[in-house]
């Protein structure tokens, strides 16, 4: 591979889409099936050239900027011994992390704590020579509420990055082995992020479309599209690596009680894979088992004492409309996912959204299933000509 980053207008721009989990959340981290999609909200990353001798992170969403010397991160890589090899990435060490956690502080909170860890470590690991540079990552998802806004995190940047460092060519964007490389490398990220993570969120955000995952297997649903789904947030802040942890406890506690509500949730993702591989499955039978899914999955998901008085308030808010609701993501606040099947009257639909809002929650009705992480500036070259309108008001 070559690596001779010599062009002085260096720029590159690149995105990947948060996730929402239709079935499998929790269970999934144990090898168990999960259902997951793309979503039309996403994360966007830019890294550029510069020439002040720092490196130089913006993160808007975390209201948070913050310059690095390049002295004292090259003296971190030779001291740390970080000899990496791009193809086989490596999770952080306690060692490295402590350094690079005492290097960045202070930080006024655990998700900006997270987000500096994840970006010193990909950089250090991704970058060949540390050299100056400017990373904005800018995103229209909500952070820390189930949509997979640390995996879109990890995968726009390590994309970018990974460009810029010309380990993979604009050319070859979306290859196999460059969509590999993302996925590999964002799944470190997603290892600070989450402690130990499924990797459902960073394959769903790299590779987009409806998703059946399977010990990092992944089966595309290719008629899920038609399927919509609205979003509620409760605007309860979580965290999903406590999240992740707290069902951790249980299941080590309590084995043969967690096992089969992981094995029930296993059953539901491969019947939804069933229902949306199989042809001749009638959309009116399709449309009543995922209503009952929904409600057995949230059902088992509260059975692993994940969900929030938030929560229960949305669930009832949506059946009152005659709407089937579960939780998306970790729990414990977060989002919920509502089907809504085609026969449904738009009035009805505007009428829960508006009780929702009223009752404090945000509400996205954004498209799913599209594309995932996607390559749109190069240098002066921006690949779609009707992206550069929109990335000039995103990169202010
Ligand atoms: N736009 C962003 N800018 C900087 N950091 C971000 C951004 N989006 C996410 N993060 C990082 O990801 C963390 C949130 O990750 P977490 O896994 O808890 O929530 P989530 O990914 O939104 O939900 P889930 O994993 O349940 O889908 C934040 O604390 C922050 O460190
Ligand atoms: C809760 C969880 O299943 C989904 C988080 O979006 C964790 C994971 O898969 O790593
Ligand atoms: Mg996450």
């Amino acid at each position: 591979m070559i690596n001779n980053n010599n062009n002085n207008n260096k720029i590159v721009i690149t995105s990947a889409p948060g996730k929402v989990i239709v079935f499998g959340e929790h269970a999934v981290v144990y090898g168990k099936t999960a259902i997951a999609s793309s979503l039309g909200l996403k994360c966007y990353s830019k890294v550029e050239k510069t020439n002040n001798d720092v490196v130089h992170l913006y993160l808007p969403n975390l209201q948070l900027e913050k310059t690095f010397s390049i002295n004292e991160l090259k003296t971190i890589k030779s001291t740390m011994n970080m000899k990496v090899d791009i193809n086989n990435p490596i999770p952080i060490s306690d060692e490295i992390k402590n350094k690079l956690t005492e290097l960045s502080q202070p930080l006024k909170s655990f998700a900006s704590e997270q987000a500096v860890l994840s970006f010193l470590y990909l950089y250090l690991c991704i970058a060949p020579e540390i050299v100056s540079v400017k990373i904005e990552v800018n995103s229209s998802l909500p952070v820390g509420a189930g949509l997979g806004s640390s995996a879109s995190y990890a995968v726009s940047l390590v994309s970018s990055l990974l460009t810029f460092f010309n380990y993979i060519a604009k050319d070859n964007f979306t290859d196999k082995k460059s969509l590999k490389l993302i996925n590999d490398w964002a799944f470190i990220g997603e290892k600070i992020a989450h402690g130990n993570p499924s990797g459902l969120d960073n394959s769903v955000s790299t590779y987009g479309k409806a998703q059946a995952f399977t010990k990092g297997e992944l089966t595309v649903l290719e008629n899920f599209n038609s399927f919509r789904f609205i979003l509620t947030n409760t605007n309860v802040p979580k965290n999903t690596k406590v999240q992740v942890q707290n069902v951790r406890n249980l299941y080590n506690n309590y084995p043969n009680v967690v096992n089969p509500i992981l094995d029930s949730i296993h059953n539901i993702g491969e019947r939804c894979k069933e229902l949306f591989t199989s042809e001749n499955i009638e959309e009116e039978k399709i449309t009543k088992e995922l209503k009952d899914m929904i409600d057995i999955n949230h059902y088992l998901l509260c059975s692993l004492n994940i969900s929030h008085e938030k929560i229960e308030k949305i669930k009832q808010i949506t059946k009152n409309y005659g709407f089937h609701t579960k939780i998306t993501g970790a729990g414990g606040g977060g989002c919920l996912l509502t089907y809504i099947p085609k026969e449904s009257d738009e009035k009805i639909v505007k009428n829960v959204k508006k009780e929702l809002e009223n009752n404090g929650f945000t509400c996205y009705d954004t498209i799913i299933g599209g594309e995932g992480v996607q390559i749109h500036r190069f240098n002066d070259e921006y690949i779609n000509k009707e992206d550069e309108e929109q990335l000039k008001v995103i990169f202010k």
